[in-house]
Protein backbone atom coordinates (compact mmCIF):
# COMPACT_ATOMS: atom_id res chain seq x y z
CA UNK A 1 0.00 0.00 0.00
CA UNK A 2 1.36 3.13 -1.02
CA UNK A 3 1.09 6.79 1.30
CA UNK A 4 -0.14 8.27 -2.49
CA UNK A 5 -3.12 7.85 -4.28
CA UNK A 6 -3.12 6.37 -7.56
CA UNK A 7 -4.89 9.18 -9.17
CA UNK A 8 -4.14 11.84 -7.33
CA UNK A 9 -4.05 15.17 -10.13
CA UNK A 10 -1.05 16.59 -8.99
CA UNK A 11 -0.88 20.23 -8.73
CA UNK A 12 2.55 19.94 -7.24
CA UNK A 13 3.47 18.82 -10.69
CA UNK A 14 1.99 22.09 -12.55
CA UNK A 15 2.63 26.02 -12.29
CA UNK A 16 2.81 27.18 -8.87
CA UNK A 17 2.41 30.50 -7.37
CA UNK A 18 5.88 32.34 -6.49
CA UNK A 19 7.55 31.81 -3.71
CA UNK A 20 6.98 35.65 -2.56
CA UNK A 21 3.88 35.42 -2.42
CA UNK A 22 3.46 31.85 -1.30
CA UNK A 23 5.40 33.52 1.95
CA UNK A 24 2.94 36.83 2.11
CA UNK A 25 0.13 34.08 2.44
CA UNK A 26 1.86 31.87 4.70
CA UNK A 27 2.63 34.60 7.08
CA UNK A 28 -0.86 35.95 6.79
CA UNK A 29 -2.01 32.59 7.34
CA UNK A 30 -0.12 31.97 10.59
CA UNK A 31 -1.37 35.57 12.49
CA UNK A 32 -4.96 34.38 11.80
CA UNK A 33 -4.31 30.83 13.00
CA UNK A 34 -2.50 32.42 16.09
CA UNK A 35 -5.49 34.35 16.41
CA UNK A 36 -7.68 31.43 16.51
CA UNK A 37 -5.93 29.24 18.96
CA UNK A 38 -5.80 31.80 21.43
CA UNK A 39 -9.37 32.08 21.46
CA UNK A 40 -9.63 28.52 21.47
CA UNK A 41 -7.33 28.37 24.81
CA UNK A 42 -9.03 31.05 26.53
CA UNK A 43 -11.55 29.17 28.46
CA UNK A 44 -8.84 26.94 30.61
CA UNK A 45 -7.28 29.97 32.23
CA UNK A 46 -10.73 31.84 33.32
CA UNK A 47 -11.61 28.17 34.26
CA UNK A 48 -11.40 28.62 37.84
CA UNK A 49 -12.83 32.36 37.96
CA UNK A 50 -15.78 31.35 36.56
CA UNK A 51 -16.28 28.86 39.40
CA UNK A 52 -15.39 31.52 41.80
CA UNK A 53 -17.54 34.31 40.60
CA UNK A 54 -20.09 32.65 38.61
CA UNK A 55 -20.69 29.47 40.08
CA UNK A 56 -20.04 27.51 37.31
CA UNK A 57 -19.77 23.32 37.76
CA UNK A 58 -16.80 21.55 35.76
CA UNK A 59 -19.52 20.18 33.54
CA UNK A 60 -20.49 24.07 32.93
CA UNK A 61 -16.92 25.01 32.15
CA UNK A 62 -16.77 21.71 30.38
CA UNK A 63 -19.40 22.23 27.92
CA UNK A 64 -18.13 26.04 26.96
CA UNK A 65 -15.04 23.60 25.62
CA UNK A 66 -17.54 20.64 24.31
CA UNK A 67 -20.09 22.60 22.57
CA UNK A 68 -17.59 24.12 20.07
CA UNK A 69 -16.60 20.84 18.88
CA UNK A 70 -20.25 19.49 19.40
CA UNK A 71 -21.81 21.40 15.89
CA UNK A 72 -18.47 20.08 14.41
CA UNK A 73 -19.45 16.62 14.56
CA UNK A 74 -21.85 16.82 11.19
CA UNK A 75 -20.85 20.38 9.84
CA UNK A 76 -17.09 20.07 9.43
CA UNK A 77 -17.65 17.57 6.93
CA UNK A 78 -19.98 20.12 5.08
CA UNK A 79 -16.94 22.67 6.08
CA UNK A 80 -14.16 20.55 4.13
CA UNK A 81 -16.72 19.94 0.92
CA UNK A 82 -17.03 24.02 1.07
CA UNK A 83 -13.34 24.59 1.37
CA UNK A 84 -12.98 22.43 -1.40
CA UNK A 85 -15.91 23.64 -3.55
CA UNK A 86 -15.10 27.40 -2.95
CA UNK A 87 -11.59 27.60 -1.99
CA UNK A 88 -9.50 27.98 0.82
CA UNK A 89 -9.30 32.10 0.68
CA UNK A 90 -13.15 32.52 0.70
CA UNK A 91 -13.86 30.01 3.76
CA UNK A 92 -10.88 31.63 5.62
CA UNK A 93 -12.44 34.76 5.25
CA UNK A 94 -15.68 34.28 6.47
CA UNK A 95 -14.84 31.74 9.08
CA UNK A 96 -12.61 33.87 10.76
CA UNK A 97 -15.62 36.73 10.64
CA UNK A 98 -17.85 33.78 12.49
CA UNK A 99 -14.86 33.07 15.50
CA UNK A 100 -15.01 37.08 15.55
CA UNK A 101 -18.52 37.08 16.50
CA UNK A 102 -18.27 34.28 18.61
CA UNK A 103 -15.61 35.14 20.58
CA UNK A 104 -17.74 38.40 21.16
CA UNK A 105 -20.71 36.59 22.11
CA UNK A 106 -19.15 34.53 24.60
CA UNK A 107 -17.19 37.96 26.32
CA UNK A 108 -20.25 40.13 26.22
CA UNK A 109 -23.08 37.59 27.53
CA UNK A 110 -23.98 37.90 31.02
CA UNK A 111 -25.09 34.54 31.55
CA UNK A 112 -23.94 30.96 30.79
CA UNK A 113 -26.43 30.19 27.79
CA UNK A 114 -24.68 33.41 25.99
CA UNK A 115 -21.41 32.52 26.71
CA UNK A 116 -22.08 28.47 25.65
CA UNK A 117 -23.83 30.18 22.41
CA UNK A 118 -20.55 32.66 22.05
CA UNK A 119 -18.07 29.39 21.79
CA UNK A 120 -20.54 27.42 19.80
CA UNK A 121 -20.90 30.21 17.09
CA UNK A 122 -17.13 30.06 17.40
CA UNK A 123 -16.75 26.41 17.19
CA UNK A 124 -19.04 26.32 13.74
CA UNK A 125 -16.21 28.91 12.49
CA UNK A 126 -13.16 27.64 13.79
CA UNK A 127 -12.67 24.34 12.54
CA UNK A 128 -13.58 25.18 8.96
CA UNK A 129 -11.34 27.92 9.31
CA UNK A 130 -8.59 25.32 10.89
CA UNK A 131 -9.31 22.90 7.77
CA UNK A 132 -9.13 25.94 5.03
CA UNK A 133 -5.75 27.23 6.65
CA UNK A 134 -4.34 24.03 6.07
CA UNK A 135 -5.30 23.57 2.74
CA UNK A 136 -4.03 27.23 2.25
CA UNK A 137 -1.21 25.87 2.87
CA UNK A 138 -1.38 22.64 0.83
CA UNK A 139 -2.17 25.03 -2.26
CA UNK A 140 0.78 27.23 -1.77
CA UNK A 141 3.32 24.82 -0.56
CA UNK A 142 2.52 21.63 -1.77
CA UNK A 143 5.56 19.54 -3.14
CA UNK A 144 7.89 21.61 -1.52
CA UNK A 145 8.86 21.04 2.01
CA UNK A 146 5.09 20.89 2.68
CA UNK A 147 5.31 19.11 6.39
CA UNK A 148 8.02 21.93 7.21
CA UNK A 149 5.51 24.54 5.96
CA UNK A 150 2.47 23.15 7.80
CA UNK A 151 4.37 22.49 10.88
CA UNK A 152 5.47 26.37 10.62
CA UNK A 153 2.38 27.34 10.45
CA UNK A 154 0.91 25.52 13.23
CA UNK A 155 3.93 25.96 15.38
CA UNK A 156 2.53 29.98 15.00
CA UNK A 157 -0.78 28.51 15.98
CA UNK A 158 0.64 27.06 19.01
CA UNK A 159 1.79 30.31 20.09
CA UNK A 160 -1.76 31.76 20.21
CA UNK A 161 -2.51 28.69 23.00
CA UNK A 162 0.78 29.37 24.68
CA UNK A 163 0.01 33.32 24.71
CA UNK A 164 -3.26 31.79 25.84
CA UNK A 165 -1.94 30.32 28.30
CA UNK A 166 0.34 33.13 29.38
CA UNK A 167 -2.26 35.41 29.60
CA UNK A 168 -2.48 35.44 33.15
CA UNK A 169 1.12 36.62 34.03
CA UNK A 170 0.82 38.77 31.12
CA UNK A 171 -2.34 40.37 31.48
CA UNK A 172 -2.15 39.81 35.12
CA UNK A 173 -3.91 43.54 35.50
CA UNK A 174 -7.15 41.82 33.78
CA UNK A 175 -7.38 38.82 35.40
CA UNK A 176 -7.50 40.53 38.90
CA UNK A 177 -10.85 42.40 37.58
CA UNK A 178 -12.45 38.63 37.08
CA UNK A 179 -13.33 36.52 34.08
CA UNK A 180 -14.37 39.35 31.52
CA UNK A 181 -11.59 41.57 30.53
CA UNK A 182 -9.49 37.84 29.74
CA UNK A 183 -12.34 37.22 27.38
CA UNK A 184 -12.60 40.68 25.58
CA UNK A 185 -8.64 40.49 24.76
CA UNK A 186 -9.50 37.11 23.56
CA UNK A 187 -12.28 39.29 21.01
CA UNK A 188 -9.82 41.59 20.40
CA UNK A 189 -7.45 38.71 19.23
CA UNK A 190 -10.26 37.10 16.93
CA UNK A 191 -10.32 40.62 15.13
CA UNK A 192 -6.85 40.87 14.21
CA UNK A 193 -6.94 37.46 13.07
CA UNK A 194 -10.07 38.38 10.98
CA UNK A 195 -7.65 41.73 9.18
CA UNK A 196 -5.21 38.73 8.79
CA UNK A 197 -7.99 36.59 6.85
CA UNK A 198 -9.11 39.33 4.92
CA UNK A 199 -5.63 40.29 3.75
CA UNK A 200 -4.91 36.33 2.66
CA UNK A 201 -8.59 36.60 0.61
CA UNK A 202 -7.09 39.50 -0.81
CA UNK A 203 -3.25 38.19 -2.07
CA UNK A 204 -5.15 34.69 -3.44
CA UNK A 205 -6.63 36.70 -5.93
CA UNK A 206 -4.39 36.77 -8.08
CA UNK A 207 -2.84 33.30 -8.00
CA UNK A 208 -6.50 31.73 -8.01
CA UNK A 209 -7.25 33.69 -11.44
CA UNK A 210 -4.65 32.79 -12.62
CA UNK A 211 -5.26 29.07 -12.88
CA UNK A 212 -2.56 28.49 -10.55
CA UNK A 213 -4.86 27.41 -7.61
CA UNK A 214 -7.13 24.02 -7.18
CA UNK A 215 -10.56 25.64 -8.28
CA UNK A 216 -14.22 24.84 -7.27
CA UNK A 217 -14.35 23.21 -10.84
CA UNK A 218 -11.83 20.06 -9.78
CA UNK A 219 -13.24 19.15 -6.75
CA UNK A 220 -15.23 16.29 -7.47
CA UNK A 221 -19.22 15.98 -5.86
CA UNK A 222 -18.79 14.35 -2.65
CA UNK A 223 -20.35 10.51 -2.71
CA UNK A 224 -20.59 8.69 0.76
CA UNK A 225 -19.29 5.82 -1.04
CA UNK A 226 -15.96 7.44 -1.76
CA UNK A 227 -15.23 7.39 1.81
CA UNK A 228 -14.69 3.80 1.47
CA UNK A 229 -12.16 3.94 -0.98
CA UNK A 230 -9.66 5.47 1.74
CA UNK A 231 -7.09 2.91 2.20
CA UNK A 232 -6.98 1.36 5.57
CA UNK A 233 -4.05 3.47 6.54
CA UNK A 234 -6.51 6.77 6.21
CA UNK A 235 -8.63 4.52 9.19
CA UNK A 236 -5.82 3.92 11.38
CA UNK A 237 -4.71 7.86 11.10
CA UNK A 238 -8.51 8.69 11.82
CA UNK A 239 -8.58 6.75 15.07
CA UNK A 240 -5.41 7.84 15.99
CA UNK A 241 -6.47 11.74 15.37
CA UNK A 242 -9.78 11.08 17.53
CA UNK A 243 -7.81 9.52 20.51
CA UNK A 244 -4.83 11.58 20.95
CA UNK A 245 -6.59 15.06 20.20
CA UNK A 246 -9.23 13.82 22.39
CA UNK A 247 -6.97 13.14 24.99
CA UNK A 248 -4.73 16.22 24.87
CA UNK A 249 -7.16 18.58 24.01
CA UNK A 250 -9.85 18.01 26.86
CA UNK A 251 -6.88 17.95 29.22
CA UNK A 252 -4.46 20.52 27.92
CA UNK A 253 -6.87 23.30 26.93
CA UNK A 254 -10.04 22.78 29.53
CA UNK A 255 -8.67 20.92 32.80
CA UNK A 256 -4.92 20.99 32.83
CA UNK A 257 -4.65 24.25 34.42
CA UNK A 258 -7.28 23.44 37.03
CA UNK A 259 -5.72 20.59 38.12
CA UNK A 260 -1.90 21.78 38.28
CA UNK A 261 -3.78 24.33 40.94
CA UNK A 262 -5.35 21.33 42.46
CA UNK A 263 -3.76 18.61 42.40
CA UNK A 264 0.07 19.65 42.46
CA UNK A 265 -1.04 22.61 44.49
CA UNK A 266 0.07 25.65 41.75
CA UNK A 267 -1.33 29.06 41.59
CA UNK A 268 -3.04 30.59 38.90
CA UNK A 269 -0.17 31.99 37.10
CA UNK A 270 2.11 29.16 37.24
CA UNK A 271 -0.30 26.57 36.67
CA UNK A 272 -0.92 28.52 33.51
CA UNK A 273 2.81 28.78 32.49
CA UNK A 274 3.57 25.02 33.42
CA UNK A 275 0.91 24.03 30.68
CA UNK A 276 2.30 27.02 28.38
CA UNK A 277 5.43 25.00 28.06
CA UNK A 278 3.86 22.36 25.91
CA UNK A 279 2.93 25.10 23.58
CA UNK A 280 6.09 27.09 23.24
CA UNK A 281 8.26 23.32 22.97
CA UNK A 282 5.27 23.00 19.93
CA UNK A 283 6.48 26.46 18.70
CA UNK A 284 9.89 25.32 17.65
CA UNK A 285 9.55 21.20 17.80
CA UNK A 286 6.38 21.05 14.97
CA UNK A 287 8.42 22.93 12.23
CA UNK A 288 11.58 21.08 12.99
CA UNK A 289 9.89 17.56 13.19
CA UNK A 290 8.03 18.60 10.06
CA UNK A 291 11.31 19.48 8.73
CA UNK A 292 13.12 16.36 9.98
CA UNK A 293 10.02 13.69 8.17
CA UNK A 294 10.51 15.97 4.70
CA UNK A 295 14.01 15.09 4.92
CA UNK A 296 13.99 11.50 6.16
CA UNK A 297 10.49 10.48 4.24
CA UNK A 298 9.85 8.50 7.27
CA UNK A 299 6.21 9.35 8.87
CA UNK A 300 4.78 6.39 10.89
CA UNK A 301 7.46 5.64 13.41
CA UNK A 302 7.46 9.19 14.40
CA UNK A 303 4.27 9.20 14.45
CA UNK A 304 3.87 5.96 16.48
CA UNK A 305 6.39 7.36 19.06
CA UNK A 306 4.59 10.55 19.49
CA UNK A 307 1.47 8.94 20.24
CA UNK A 308 3.59 6.33 23.14
CA UNK A 309 4.94 9.68 25.19
CA UNK A 310 1.02 10.84 25.47
CA UNK A 311 0.16 7.55 28.01
CA UNK A 312 3.74 7.53 29.33
CA UNK A 313 3.40 11.24 30.53
CA UNK A 314 0.22 11.46 31.70
CA UNK A 315 0.97 7.87 33.77
CA UNK A 316 3.98 10.23 35.84
CA UNK A 317 1.43 12.80 36.17
CA UNK A 318 -0.83 10.55 38.17
CA UNK A 319 1.08 8.28 39.69
CA UNK A 320 4.63 9.59 40.53
CA UNK A 321 5.62 12.69 42.19
CA UNK A 322 8.44 13.47 39.61
CA UNK A 323 9.04 17.20 38.48
CA UNK A 324 5.99 18.87 36.82
CA UNK A 325 8.97 19.05 34.00
CA UNK A 326 9.12 15.89 33.02
CA UNK A 327 5.62 15.05 32.27
CA UNK A 328 5.44 18.70 30.55
CA UNK A 329 8.45 17.82 28.63
CA UNK A 330 6.81 14.61 27.42
CA UNK A 331 3.32 15.95 26.29
CA UNK A 332 5.44 18.66 24.79
CA UNK A 333 7.15 16.48 21.81
CA UNK A 334 4.17 13.96 21.73
CA UNK A 335 2.00 17.56 20.69
CA UNK A 336 5.04 18.47 18.53
CA UNK A 337 5.60 15.19 17.16
CA UNK A 338 1.81 14.10 16.05
CA UNK A 339 0.54 16.69 14.69
CA UNK A 340 3.77 17.63 12.10
CA UNK A 341 3.52 14.39 10.77
CA UNK A 342 -0.33 13.43 10.72
CA UNK A 343 -1.63 16.93 9.07
CA UNK A 344 1.25 16.19 5.88
CA UNK A 345 0.73 12.33 5.65
CA UNK A 346 -3.26 12.91 4.93
CA UNK A 347 -2.14 15.31 2.29
CA UNK A 348 -0.26 12.50 0.80
CA UNK A 349 -2.75 9.83 1.54
CA UNK A 350 -5.32 11.53 -0.20
CA UNK A 351 -5.64 13.72 -3.76
CA UNK A 352 -5.75 17.34 -3.20
CA UNK A 353 -8.96 18.14 -4.61
CA UNK A 354 -10.12 15.52 -1.61
CA UNK A 355 -7.84 16.92 0.89
CA UNK A 356 -10.55 18.99 2.53
CA UNK A 357 -13.12 16.34 2.63
CA UNK A 358 -10.77 13.48 3.83
CA UNK A 359 -9.45 16.34 6.72
CA UNK A 360 -13.69 16.98 7.23
CA UNK A 361 -13.97 13.37 8.41
CA UNK A 362 -11.23 13.29 10.20
CA UNK A 363 -12.00 16.60 12.43
CA UNK A 364 -16.42 15.07 12.45
CA UNK A 365 -14.73 12.06 14.37
CA UNK A 366 -12.12 14.09 16.33
CA UNK A 367 -14.58 16.30 16.93
CA UNK A 368 -17.38 14.12 18.42
CA UNK A 369 -14.46 12.57 20.58
CA UNK A 370 -13.33 16.28 22.16
CA UNK A 371 -16.80 17.06 23.03
CA UNK A 372 -17.30 13.75 24.79
CA UNK A 373 -13.73 13.21 26.24
CA UNK A 374 -14.36 17.06 27.85
CA UNK A 375 -18.02 16.77 29.02
CA UNK A 376 -16.75 12.68 30.46
CA UNK A 377 -13.85 14.91 32.20
CA UNK A 378 -15.92 17.46 33.54
CA UNK A 379 -18.55 14.69 34.51
CA UNK A 380 -15.87 12.20 36.16
CA UNK A 381 -14.43 15.50 37.86
CA UNK A 382 -17.91 16.49 39.50
CA UNK A 383 -19.41 12.89 40.38
CA UNK A 384 -15.45 12.24 42.50
CA UNK A 385 -15.97 15.70 43.71
CA UNK A 386 -12.67 16.65 42.64
CA UNK A 387 -11.02 20.13 43.63
CA UNK A 388 -8.79 21.90 45.82
CA UNK A 389 -10.28 19.92 48.78
CA UNK A 390 -10.06 16.63 47.36
CA UNK A 391 -7.54 16.33 44.67
CA UNK A 392 -7.94 12.47 44.68
CA UNK A 393 -10.86 13.46 43.07
CA UNK A 394 -9.38 13.92 39.98
CA UNK A 395 -8.10 10.26 39.56
CA UNK A 396 -11.20 9.16 37.31
CA UNK A 397 -10.35 12.29 34.57
CA UNK A 398 -7.08 10.74 34.66
CA UNK A 399 -7.13 7.07 34.37
CA UNK A 400 -9.88 8.03 31.66
CA UNK A 401 -7.16 10.14 29.68
CA UNK A 402 -4.63 7.68 30.20
CA UNK A 403 -7.11 4.53 28.77
CA UNK A 404 -7.73 6.65 25.52
CA UNK A 405 -4.30 8.01 24.87
CA UNK A 406 -3.25 3.87 24.97
CA UNK A 407 -6.00 2.69 22.35
CA UNK A 408 -4.29 5.92 20.56
CA UNK A 409 -0.82 4.87 20.65
CA UNK A 410 -2.39 1.23 19.92
CA UNK A 411 -3.62 2.64 16.05
CA UNK A 412 -0.59 4.67 15.95
CA UNK A 413 1.40 0.79 15.55
CA UNK A 414 -1.24 -0.51 13.60
CA UNK A 415 -0.63 2.29 11.07
CA UNK A 416 3.22 1.54 11.20
CA UNK A 417 2.66 -2.24 10.37
CA UNK A 418 -0.10 -1.58 7.70
CA UNK A 419 1.13 1.22 5.88
CA UNK A 420 4.30 2.68 7.54
CA UNK A 421 7.37 0.13 6.72
CA UNK A 422 10.38 2.08 5.02
CA UNK A 423 9.41 0.41 1.71
CA UNK A 424 5.83 1.65 1.95
CA UNK A 425 6.72 4.93 2.72
CA UNK A 426 9.83 5.31 0.07
CA UNK A 427 6.87 4.51 -2.49
CA UNK A 428 5.55 7.70 -2.56
CA UNK A 429 9.65 9.32 -3.52
CA UNK A 430 9.91 10.49 0.02
N1 LIG B 1 -9.43 20.34 14.62
C1 LIG B 1 -8.41 21.19 15.16
C2 LIG B 1 -8.61 21.28 16.64
C3 LIG B 1 -7.90 22.47 17.24
C4 LIG B 1 -6.79 22.46 17.96
N2 LIG B 1 -6.51 23.73 18.31
C5 LIG B 1 -7.42 24.47 17.78
N3 LIG B 1 -8.28 23.71 17.14
C6 LIG B 1 -7.07 20.59 14.85
O1 LIG B 1 -6.91 19.39 14.91
N4 LIG B 1 -6.09 21.42 14.48
C7 LIG B 1 -4.78 20.95 14.16
C8 LIG B 1 -3.89 20.87 15.37
O2 LIG B 1 -2.91 20.08 15.32
O3 LIG B 1 -4.15 21.53 16.37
Amino acid sequence: MSFKPAAAPSFAAAAQPGRGVAWVVGVLVAIALFGNFYVYDSIGPVADLLQQQRGFSDTQVALLNAIYSLPNVVLILVGGVLVDRFGAARMTLMTAGICALGAALTAFSPNFAGMAAGRLLYGIGAETFNIATLAAVADYFGGRSLALAMGAELAVGRMGSYGADMSPTWFAGAYAQGWQPPLVIATAIAATSFAAAFGYWWVDRGPRRAGLLPTGKTAEKFQWRDLLHFGRAYWYLLALCVLWYSVILAFRSTFSIKYFQHAHGLDLATAGEMNSYVFLAAVFATPAFGWMCDRLGRYAPFLALGALLLPVALGVLALTHWSLWLSTALIGVSFSLVPAVMWPLTSRLVAPNRFGTAIGLMWVAQNAGISGANLAAGWLNDRFGAGAANPAGYGGMMAFFGAASVAGCACALLLWRTAGRRQHELAHGG
